[in-house]
């Protein structure tokens, strides 16, 4: 389960640099492994062995000089559904303002633990001013003067948070069972094929749900294989609420993202692969999610014997170089390959787990670097001696040579091409590393 941290407050009390703060400590231990997902509202951290995510809720309220109730109402209401822990920024400089207070009687209604974060207290004078914060009376947990822009502070904050997480987080999960998560635009047939699964074969093994706020993993044993659903029903009826469907949408894909290890990205056999399929498919493989595509109502498509190909090669083209994520084409209505739909998302996960010993990726892999070698930059030659994959969750290969930093990008996809002609990594982001040796 995904452990989730939201920072709500008033603008301008340095909510995104504390997000930054905490999003890029996880980032500067990361980045030559994994690559580490960030984005302005959404970001991956880490802190005493446990993992998390950080929602930066600031983006959400327009208008930083008028903000109406309800609007920090929806921003505070999306912190209370998906975090464990709330983090209630506020501004020592400025002090307590009647925004904050609006913000703290909307927080009261909650039952999520609450820290207040009593940021800019650049020195031990203005951590004083925090004291100020008890007031509100929000919250039975020790004040947290911070400032976000030296980090100064945050360690002890964080030491705090992490004792309300469950768990160590979503580095490292239950091995074995596929879960799976199906996102796509509206209409596009996701609940129709979540109820096609659901409905024939009636052989759900659990519906189980740590509280409605979670995402829901529903387990199934269907044609023979184990696998789970992750979806997040409660927020799917909220995203029936005009005005927010994409706030909503957004979200829930995230948090259904984050809970599974691969993405069917559903799309309209009618409309093709659109920009939003397109960022979701992004939005996938920057969290090292197998992913796939599955098109759906194939019934409504006229076609011959030559469409489905000709398609493919439309939607490979608009992939570019992540041409290995593979396509289904499908019709929920007529019941079309919707087993070889799960099968094959059941598949991407098995790749997505492969295991490569050393000698054989070295017998298959040498001969063709041999052949063509990393060219030579400033006169020198550059000398791949062997490679390894490492014990990562997701497929990371480290090549040692005695210049990793020459190597540029066109030789990587070079290796990255060799690697998925000699071992079946469909649907699958892999990684390639340099070290010296
Ligand atoms: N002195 C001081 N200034 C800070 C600190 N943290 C943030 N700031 C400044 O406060 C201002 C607002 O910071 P942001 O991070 O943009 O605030 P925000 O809450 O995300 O604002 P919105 O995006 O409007 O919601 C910027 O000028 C920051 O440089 C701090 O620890 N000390
Ligand atoms: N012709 C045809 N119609 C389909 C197919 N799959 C779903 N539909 C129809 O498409 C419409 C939307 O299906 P839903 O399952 O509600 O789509 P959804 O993606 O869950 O939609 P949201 O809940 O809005 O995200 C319904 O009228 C379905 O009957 C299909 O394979 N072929």
């Amino acid at each position: 389960m995904a452990n989730i941290v939201a920072i709500v407050g008033r603008p301008n009390v340095g909510k995104s640099t504390f997000f930054n703060r905490l999003v890029e400590e996880r980032k500067a231990i990361e980045d030559n492994v994994s690559g580490v997902t960030r984005d302005r509202h959404y970001g991956h951290a880490q802190w005493g062995g446990k993992f998390f995510s950080v929602i930066d809720t600031g983006g959400y309220v327009t208008g930083s000089e008028d903000v109406f109730e309800a609007e920090i109402r929806k921003q505070v209401k999306l912190a209370l559904e998906e975090a464990n822990v709330i983090l209630f920024v506020v501004d020592c400089h400025d002090g307590l303002t009647d925004l904050d207070k609006e913000f703290a009687n909307v927080l009261r209604t909650s039952n999520k633990p609450i820290y207040i974060v009593a940021n800019k207290a650049d020195s031990a004078e203005k951590a004083l001013m925090a004291a100020e914060f008890y007031s509100l009376g929000l919250t039975d947990h020790e004040i947290f003067p911070i400032a976000a822009v030296s980090g100064s502070g945050t360690g002890d904050l964080l030491d705090e948070v992490i004792t309300h997480f469950p768990d160590q987080g979503d580095e490292n999960p239950d091995e074995g069972i596929p879960k799976i998560a199906i996102l796509g635009r509206p209409n596009v047939g996701k609940s129709s094929f979540l109820n096609a699964l659901l409905g024939k074969e009636r052989s759900i093994v659990t519906d189980e749900a740590g509280t409605t706020r979670d995402a829901i993993h529903t387990r199934y044993k269907l044609f023979g294989k184990d696998f789970i659903i992750t979806d997040t029903a409660g927020i799917r009826k909220k995203a029936k609420v005009k005005e927010d469907i994409e706030f909503y949408s957004v979200m829930r894909s995230l948090r259904t993202l984050e809970d599974s290890d691969v993405i069917i990205v559903m799309v309209d056999a009618t409309r093709g692969l659109e920009s939003q399929d397109i960022n979701l498919i992004s939005l996938g493989i920057k969290n090292n999610k197998g992913v796939m595509i599955m098109v759906n109502k194939w019934d409504l498509i006229e076609k011959d014997h030559k469409t489905m190909e000709k398609i493919k090669k439309e939607m490979m083209e608009k992939l570019g170089e992540n041409r290995w994520i593979p396509i289904i084409f499908t019709s929920v209505e007529e019941k079309q390959r919707i087993f070889q739909a799960i099968e094959l998302a059941v598949k991407v996960y098995d790749n997505k787990t492969r295991r490569i010993s050393t000698s054989k990726l070295n017998d298959l892999l040498l001969p063709e670097i041999e052949k063509y070698p990393p060219p030579a930059l400033k006169g020198k030659y550059i000398k791949i001696k062997y490679i390894t994959q490492l014990p990562t969750k997701n497929p990371v290969f480290a090549f040692f040579c005695n210049l990793p930093q020459y190597i540029k990008d066109p030789y990587t996809r070079f290796l990255e091409n060799r690697l998925r002609e000699n071992f079946d990594f469909e649907g699958v982001p892999i990684k390639i590393t340099y070290k010296k040796k």
